[in-house]
């Protein structure tokens, strides 16, 4: 694999009284899609919002670009690159689509070319920048989400459980949306579909009670079968 976009090394994060990550280790090569799976409370969410500057980690380190970004505030991650989405997608109800995305766009300014690419990934985003967000639907929605973060070039964008609550045909068409935006940056995606996470998946991490306890190319893991058995029962829906 290629050197590092993101490192973790030995990361610790505490949540008020409780340890949630025991000392996190992970690489993210530059380019593609990588996955962090694991069961519903494994600490995926938390470490990216560790990584993001939105929990602090008490131990270890997290590097981008060689860079030490551990006690680094949020907005200073963003301006190196890194963009965030939610599981709750931060996205503003109230708001139309075209506000959602000027309030995204560096100095509410966009450029009209990185726009225009943005429709061609998601053509919903043009029919309904007029519309409020909240009359999106949830695909819609997530839609939007992804697109606020991809409105200015990104190294490296960290989407969590983008397909939840998705219908298959709106899966499908996210999975060409990520090879898509795959070409131009790295994502690092927190998944529990396993057809969206395999589809799109060069690396797969699994997390499980604060720890990683299985790292490797995700070929390998659709490849074998005892090693689906083993992690992907505690991980994920196997639909
Ligand atoms: N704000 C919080 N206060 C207290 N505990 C929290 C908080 N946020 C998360 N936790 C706990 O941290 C652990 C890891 O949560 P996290 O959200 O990282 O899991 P996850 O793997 O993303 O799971 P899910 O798929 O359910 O989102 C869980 O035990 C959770 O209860």
């Amino acid at each position: 694999m290629s050197e590092s976009l993101l490192r973790l090394e030995g990361v610790h994060t505490d949540i008020a009284q409780y340890h949630i990550l025991h000392g996190i280790s992970l690489d993210v090569p530059a380019g593609g899609v990588h996955v962090l799976l694991g069961r519903n409370g494994a600490g995926k969410t938390t470490t990216l919002r560790t990584i993001m500057g939105l929990w602090r980690a008490r131990q270890g380190t997290i590097r981008f670009r060689g860079q030490d970004i551990t006690a680094m505030q949020t907005p200073d991650i963003a301006r190196l690159g890194v963009a965030f989405v939610p599981e709750n997608m931060g996205i503003f109800g109230g708001l139309t689509v075209e506000e959602n995305m000027r309030l995204a766009a560096h100095g509410g300014r966009f450029d009209s070319q990185r726009l225009r690419h943005i429709f061609e990934i998601f053509p919903a985003m043009e029919k309904f920048w007029h519309n409020q967000a909240s009359s999106l639907s949830g695909g819609q929605k997530q839609m939007l989400a992804i697109s606020r973060a991809i409105i200015e070039k990104r190294d490296l964008i960290l989407i969590d459980e983008p397909t939840k609550g998705l219908a298959p045909a709106i899966i499908r068409a996210m999975i060409e949306a990520f090879r898509e935006i795959a070409t131009e940056t790295t994502i690092l995606l927190v998944e529990q579909n396993f057809h969206f996470a395999s589809a799109l998946g060069q690396s797969v991490a699994v997390i499980d009670d604060g720890r990683i306890v299985h790292h490797g190319l995700m070929s390998d893991l659709v490849a074998d079968q005892a090693l689906q058995n083993r992690f992907l029962s505690l991980s994920m829906e196997a639909n």
